[in-house]
């Protein structure tokens, strides 16, 4: 992870991933699927304590973290004005002098991600940029709307102008063990999102078990999800080191049975530059640099943003900020 410095981290060639095409529901499959919880948790709490990067690498993996945000609000009070600010913020993370004595004119975050209502308003504030909408759907965040209208309402937010939709799974699949009712659910969401990017969003924090975490997740991409993705934001407990370990155990796995590279988004709670810093050294630790790249890898989160700015700020000057300052993002 030292090795890399800031230039180094910029302006990263765009790779182009074939699409996840999904396999036929392999049960055998998943039944052999495993996690030992005790070994999990021993290696994650090694994690935060064991890569520490100093000064100008400190620097470029945050700014590589910007890049990879899904810049987020979900709020029942969200307004068109909140979201321009959201976009505003997404065109240009950190202030003009940071990014020039940094080298990094011209970083953006990976996405904006907000509610279907939200997404006009997203599409035309980042016109003229690459960065995509990505629109919460399927009845989020509990997804127990009736089916027909979780399809329709992936399709009128690809109407609107989403790129990627991040669907929410029927947690009661998962808790019965009814993998056919998962994997034709994520395989008709996956349909109804036609070219646009699909984000499985498995809620771990109501599954009740690692192992669950491990099925669910190898059900969702054998039925073709692009990414999965822990949690919603609203669920009591949301991204951990432990499930993203499973999660990212499990791409591993897809990856060397099927050769197909399945993106990963932990969301909800990841507030701290430092502990995006610990994720970003489990990615590489786990699937290597490939997967640090923006389209197989987000930060799903609507306060991170802020924090690796005060961190970038404090690089560059010397000082930090107030955090008031930082209040977006
Ligand atoms: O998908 C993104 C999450 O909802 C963001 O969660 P957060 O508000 O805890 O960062």
């Amino acid at each position: 992870m030292e090795s890399q410095t800031a230039e180094q981290s910029a302006q990263l060639p765009q790779l182009a991933e074939p699409r996840n095409p999904g396999m036929a529901l392999d049960l055998d499959w998943v039944a052999t699927v495993q996690a030992n919880t005790s070994a999990i948790e021993r290696r994650c709490a090694t994690l935060p304590g064991r890569r520490s990067v100093k000064k100008d690498h400190q620097a470029a993996w945050l700014l590589k973290a910007i890049s990879l945000i899904d810049l987020t609000t979900l709020s029942g009070d969200d307004t068109e004005g909140r979201v321009r600010r959201l976009c505003a913020k997404a065109r240009q993370p950190v202030t003009a002098d940071v990014l020039r004595t940094l080298g990094m004119e011209g970083l953006t975050t990976g996405a904006v991600c907000v509610y279907h209502d939200m997404i006009p308003t997203a599409v035309a504030a980042l016109q003229g940029t690459c960065i995509p909408v990505a629109a919460v759907s399927t009845g989020f965040p509990a997804g127990l709307s009736p089916f027909h209208l979780r399809l329709a309402e992936i399709e009128e937010s690809v109407k609107a102008g989403a790129a990627e939709i991040d669907i929410v799974i029927s947690r009661r699949h998962v808790l019965t063990g009814n993998w056919q009712a998962l994997y034709d659910e994520m395989k008709a969401f996956r349909q109804a999102c036609g070219d646009a990017h699909v984000k499985a969003i498995l809620a771990t924090g109501e599954l009740g078990s690692l192992r669950n975490v491990a099925r669910a997740s190898l059900v969702c991409m054998m039925a073709g999800a692009d990414f999965i993705k822990t949690s919603t934001g609203k669920e009591s407990v949301n991204a951990t080191l432990p499930v993203s370990l499973v999660m990212i155990r499990a791409i591993r796995d897809f990856y060397s049975r099927t050769g197909c590279r399945v993106g990963y988004k932990p969301a909800g709670g990841i507030s701290k530059a430092k502990d995006a810093l610990v994720y970003l050294a489990l990615m590489k630790d786990e699937l290597g640099d490939r997967w640090l790249q923006p389209d197989l890898f987000r930060f799903g989160a609507s306060s991170l943003l802020g924090d690796i700015e005060r961190q970038l700020e404090h690089h560059v000057t010397g000082a930090y900020s107030a955090g008031y300052r930082h209040s977006m993002g």
